[in-house]
């Protein structure tokens, strides 16, 4: 049994269709991306696998049942979400927000013991943030909150995580340490569900990706045959190679760019394998 079965769905938002027939397994330990363009659905498939919005047609399985019958506080011990955009109200402590990841085991009254606050700096420490522990939320960056959320969510002490575009907003040595972060945690059993637009990412490390087009699957399955130049360009509309530079490791290379730097004197520059016949 996979861990979340998605069985024909099909959503809209008014008479407006965004999602049709969507069906797709993810098991246990994966590290799923969803990719397409801008306004194609992904945040709301998201939503829909945490049952915050109704379907009114097809199934969301989580652990053999209903996504629908769970109640909040039951799902949020299993399944951490970290959305897009977070606005907070008051400048709580960076900390405060990582322990409120803890909500979800508490009684009404209850406070946080030492065992949270234990929790909340192991995941600070995890992805490298404790210097903002004692920092107001309000006063951290855009891409230092998206740490903080992300920290919330390992804390939360959940094993599926579903995040909206988390490498967002990110400077690059952080989309790096968190890719290796879920990377690391996926072969630890941990689950990820997130969306992204950056197809290099799915390809270093995701072991499935859907690809969203227009509300529909285009392609699903391992990145290694399914993130094509062919698909790429379906998504996309956009021309872009997949180079294979190493034994396992892909990168995507935009045309358009490519072409205007072999303009220029690039003989040192040494050729990387093309993908045979997919790319
Ligand atoms: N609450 C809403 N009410 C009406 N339409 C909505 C609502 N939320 C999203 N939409 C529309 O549904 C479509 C899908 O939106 P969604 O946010 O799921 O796309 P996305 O793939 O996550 O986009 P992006 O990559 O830009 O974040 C878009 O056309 C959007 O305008």
């Amino acid at each position: 049994m996979a861990l979340l079965e998605v069985r024909n769905i099909s959503f809209g938002y008014g008479g407006h269709s965004v999602l049709d027939n969507v069906s797709f397994d993810i098991e246990k330990g994966s590290l799923v991306s969803l990719l397409g363009p801008n306004g194609c659905g992904k945040t709301t498939l998201l939503k829909i696998l945490l049952g915050l919005l109704p379907v009114p047609g097809g199934e969301i399985l989580f652990e053999g049942r209903p996504v629908a019958s769970y109640d909040r506080r039951e799902m949020a011990r299993r399944v951490a979400y970290v959305p897009q955009i977070h606005k907070a109200a008051f400048a709580y402590r960076a900390i405060d927000v990582v322990l409120m990841g803890r909500l979800p085991h508490k009684g009404f009254w209850s406070a946080y013991h030492r065992r949270d606050e234990h929790l909340a700096l192991e995941a600070l420490d995890k992805l490298g943030i404790r210097h903002l522990s004692q920092r107001p939320y309000t006063q951290i960056s855009g891409g230092e909150r998206q740490m903080v959320l992300i920290a919330r969510a390992l804390c939360q002490g959940a094993h599926t995580f579903i995040l909206d575009e988390p490498a967002n907003g990110l400077d690059y040595g952080n989309q790096i340490r968190l890719l290796e972060q879920l990377a690391t945690l996926s072969g630890e059993g941990y689950t990820f569900v997130m969306s992204t637009h950056f197809p290099d990412h799915v390809l270093w490390v995701a072991n499935q990706v859907v690809m969203l087009s227009d509300g529909s699957i285009i392609a699903e399955g391992a990145p290694d045959t399914a993130v094509t130049r062919k698909n790429l360009c379906r998504l996309y509309q956009a021309d872009v190679e997949v180079w294979q530079l190493l034994e396992n490791f892909r990168i995507c290379v935009p045309q358009r760019l490519r072409n205007r730097l072999c303009s220029c004197d690039m003989e040192d520059v040494p050729r990387p394998v093309l993908m045979a016949g997919r790319s």
